[in-house]
């Protein structure tokens, strides 16, 4: 009896109530698309944008210091790194979003405003939190966002008055998300401090280390 009650307590990762607490949480995760499920005028999701290849060579010209420096700001003139990856996805961009949507993302006479942010540099689900909110007026319409290193659920919730619609969406490393008209104006987007992610077809995917490339024009 003492034997089977030692073998127990030294081989187990979680206590009874432990074990119930993990399953209880990872039942409880929300269902994350993998593609949007409704229709938002002006979100676009392009899967697979950035080779692999690429997004190592963007990863090595970028260097953070959490949690102290978890951020890089650019105004005005990219770097090359980032001005030939912009310049592809203009061209590649033309063949499925329209020339008006086009315009607002890559055809701006303002100078752009380019945010670097890492996420996941430590085990904490904080690490990953990035509160629901709009981008701010002066950045003006067009906002793109490159997903690097690892995947991570963007949530959306909509601002119609008594609409309550919210859902997640699985960004890839090496997607591009589009956001203009009510996709960027109607709806919130964030990132919920979690670790894991429950993808719709695909099961838990533990989030990693992800750095997240926001795109903007800034006047003004
Ligand atoms: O880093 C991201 O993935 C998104 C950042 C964002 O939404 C913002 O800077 O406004
Ligand atoms: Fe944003």
């Amino acid at each position: 009896m003492a034997d089977v009650e030692s073998d127990h307590s030294e081989d187990s990762l979680f206590d009874g109530s432990e074990l119930l607490d993990t399953c209880t949480h990872l039942q409880n995760l929300p269902i994350v698309h993998q593609f949007p499920p409704i229709n938002i005028p002006g979100l676009h999701l392009d899967q697979e944008a950035i080779s692999p290849e690429t997004q190592s060579q963007i990863l090595s010209q970028l260097s953070f210091d959490p949690p102290s420096v978890t951020q890089h700001v650019i105004f005005g003139t990219l770097p090359p790194f980032l001005g030939c990856l912009v310049e592809q996805l203009r061209v590649r961009a033309q063949s499925y979003i329209c020339l008006n949507t086009h315009t607002k993302l890559f055809n701006q006479v303002d100078n752009r405003q380019c945010i670097i942010n890492v996420y996941g540099y430590n085990e904490s689900p904080s690490a990953y939190y990035l509160p629901q909110h709009t981008d701010l007026e002066c950045f003006g319409e067009g906002v793109i966002i490159l997903s690097l290193g690892s995947s991570i659920a963007m949530k959306f919730e909509s601002l119609a008055d008594g609409a309550n619609d919210s859902f997640e969406l699985l960004l890839r490393p090496g997607s591009v998300l589009y956001l203009t008209d009510d996709a960027r104006y109607r709806w919130t987007h964030g990132i919920a401090p979690r670790t894991v992610d429950n993808v719709h077809n695909v099961g838990l995917l533990q989030r990693g280390v992800r750095v997240g490339v926001t795109l903007r024009y800034y006047n003004e």
